[in-house]
C-alpha cells in the first residue's frame, strides 16, 4: 500500500474515477474527472484519503444509505454525479461500444430516467434475532445493507418495505443468504425467493399467514414454487394485461418500456408479418400485434405461456403465433425468416451472434435491436452492417438509475 496524489482524468465503465499511473491506470471509487485526490493505493485500486481539488460536477447524494467512507449501501455506484455528466457518462458507453467495432452512427440523447421509477428490485435476505435483514450487498463485500429508503425504487415498493420485511423474516429461517425478486404489478407486490433451503410444513403455513395478514402482496414464490396467490399480478403491455411467471424478465421501469417499444414500433411501421425473437412475456409482441401478425420466439416455457394466455384473451389483436426455440443452438434460418418484413430481437446480455449471423444473411428488410449490453451490442451491429444493413438510428436508454448499466435500441434496414 502506498499513497500518492493523483488527478482523475475519466469515468470507468465500472464508473471509478481513472488517472494515469505510472505503470497503468489507477481506478478511484467516488472520484469525477478533473479531481485531485490524495489515495491509499494497492495495485490499480486507490481509496480516497482527502481531496485537494473537487469537481463542480460533484453533488450532494440524494439517498442517505450512499456513503463512500463507511457503512454504504451497494446498490448505486453514481449518486454524486450531477445529472447532465451523468447522462452523457452512460451515452458516451454506448457511443465508445460502437467505435469499438469501428461503428460511429449518430447516438441520440439519453432516454433518461428518474428517481422513483424501478418496478423491480432484488434485495439480499438474511434472517436476524428480530427478523430479517432485507437490503443491498454493501458496496465490494457479501455484508448486507438493511434499507430503509431507496431514492430509485416505486413508492409502491418502498411505501411496502414493512411488509416485504415481513414477509421475509417469515422466509428466512437458516443463517444463508436468500436473493428476494420484488416485482410492482398492477395488482400487488409479486415476491420471488431464490436459494432458500427446503421448507417444512409449519413454515409453509407461516409464510401463507404473514402474506394474507400483509396487505398489497399478491404472490410470493419461493424457489420456483407458487406458495400463495391471493391476486394474480398482473402487468400492462401497451393496453393488454399479462399475468407474468415468477421471477421471469421485466423491463425494470415501465417508462423506459414506453420509450422502447415506441421506437420499435416507429420502425417497424407498416410492416404486416413481424418475427419477436427473445421475446420473454411479450412486452414487444402484445403492442406489435396491434398492427401486424407477430411470430414470437422465446427460450423459456412459462413466459412464452404467458404471451398466449394474454393473446388469447385480448379482443383487438392481429394473430400471434409462438415458438420455445432456444436461439443459440437453433437460430432461425434466412428461409424461415423470409416471410417476415421486419424483426426485433433482444436478447441477454450475451448478445444474440449466432442469431444474427443468420439475419445478415437474410433478406429481412427492418430490424430493431433492444440490448442491455453496448460492447455485445456492437458486436452484433457490426455483422449486420457488414453484411450491408445501415443503422438508421441507436437510442441509450437509462433503467437502472446510477448504475453504470446501460440499454440501447438501434434500428437498421437495407
Ligand atoms: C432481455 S430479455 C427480453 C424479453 C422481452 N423481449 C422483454 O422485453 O420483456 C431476454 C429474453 O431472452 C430469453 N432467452 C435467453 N436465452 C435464450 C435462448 N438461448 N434462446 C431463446 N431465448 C432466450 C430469456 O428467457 C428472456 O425472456
Amino acid at each position: 500500500m502506498s499513497t500518492e496524489t493523483v488527478t482523475i482524468s475519466r469515468l470507468g465503465a465500472q464508473g471509478h474515477g481513472m488517472a494515469h499511473g505510472p505503470d497503468g491506470p489507477i481506478y478511484v471509487p467516488y472520484a469525477l474527472p478533473g479531481e485531485t485526490v490524495a489515495i491509499a493505493r494497492n495495485g490499480s485500486q486507490g481509496t480516497i484519503m482527502s481531496m485537494a481539488a473537487v469537481s463542480s460536477d460533484r453533488v450532494e447524494p440524494p439517498c442517505r444509505h450512499f456513503n463512500p467512507d463507511g457503512d454504504a449501501c451497494g446498490g448505486c455506484s453514481l449518486q454524486h454525479l450531477a445529472d447532465a455528466p451523468y447522462q452523457a457518462f452512460k451515452r458516451d458507453l454506448v457511443i465508445e461500444a460502437l467505435r469499438s467495432k469501428g461503428l460511429t452512427p449518430d447516438v441520440a440523447p439519453l432516454v433518461a430516467c428518474r428517481p422513483g421509477q424501478r418496478r423491480r428490485v432484488v434485495f439480499s435476505v438474511r434472517k436476524t434475532e428480530t427478523g430479517a435483514l432485507v437490503g443491498f450487498n454493501r458496496a465490494e463485500t457479501n455484508h448486507i445493507f438493511g434499507v430503509v429508503e431507496c431514492p430509485i425504487s416505486s413508492p409502491g415498493i418502498v411505501g411496502k418495505l414493512g411488509a416485504i420485511r415481513s414477509v421475509a423474516s417469515s422466509i428466512a429461517s437458516g443463517i444463508e443468504t436468500f436473493r428476494l425478486s420484488v416485482t410492482e404489478t398492477i395488482s400487488g407486490l409479486d415476491l420471488a425467493a431464490e436459494g432458500v433451503k427446503p421448507l417444512g410444513d409449519k413454515q409453509r403455513r407461516r409464510i401463507i399467514e404473514t402474506v394474507l395478514l400483509a396487505k398489497g402482496v399478491a404472490r410470493v414464490t419461493v424457489n420456483g414454487e407458487i406458495l400463495v396467490e391471493p391476486q394474480k399480478p398482473l402487468v400492462d403491455f401497451g393496453g393488454v394485461l399479462v399475468s407474468p411467471p415468477p421471477g421471469t424478465f421485466l423491463q425494470a421501469t415501465r417508462e423506459a418500456e414506453d420509450a422502447i417499444s415506441s421506437l420499435v414500433l416507429a420502425h417497424i411501421g407498416k410492416a404486416k408479418r413481424v418475427l419477436d425473437l427473445f421475446a420473454g412475456s411479450g412486452t414487444f409482441s402484445l403492442r406489435l400485434a396491434r398492427i401486424a401478425r407477430v411470430h414470437a420466439v422465446e427460450g423459456e416455457e412459462k413466459p412464452l405461456k404467458a404471451l398466449d394466455h394474454a393473446a388469447r384473451n385480448t379482443q383487438g389483436l392481429k394473430p400471434i403465433s409462438i415458438e420455445r426455440r432456444d436461439l443459440y443452438r437453433r437460430p432461425l434460418t434466412p428461409q424461415e425468416i423470409k416471410p417476415f418484413d421486419a424483426v426485433v430481437f433482444d436478447p441477454p446480455r450475451a448478445g444474440a451472434e449466432v442469431q444474427v449471423r443468420e439475419l445478415a444473411r437474410s433478406s429481412v428488410k427492418k430490424i430493431a435491436a433492444v440490448s442491455c449490453n453496448p460492447l455485445t451490442l456492437a458486436r452484433d451491429l457490426s455483422i449486420l452492417v457488414e453484411a450491408g444493413y445501415s443503422i438508421r438510428s441507436v437510442t441509450p436508454v437509462d433503467q437502472f438509475l446510477w448504475s453504470t448499466h446501460v440499454e440501447a435500441v438501434a434500428l437498421l434496414d437495407r
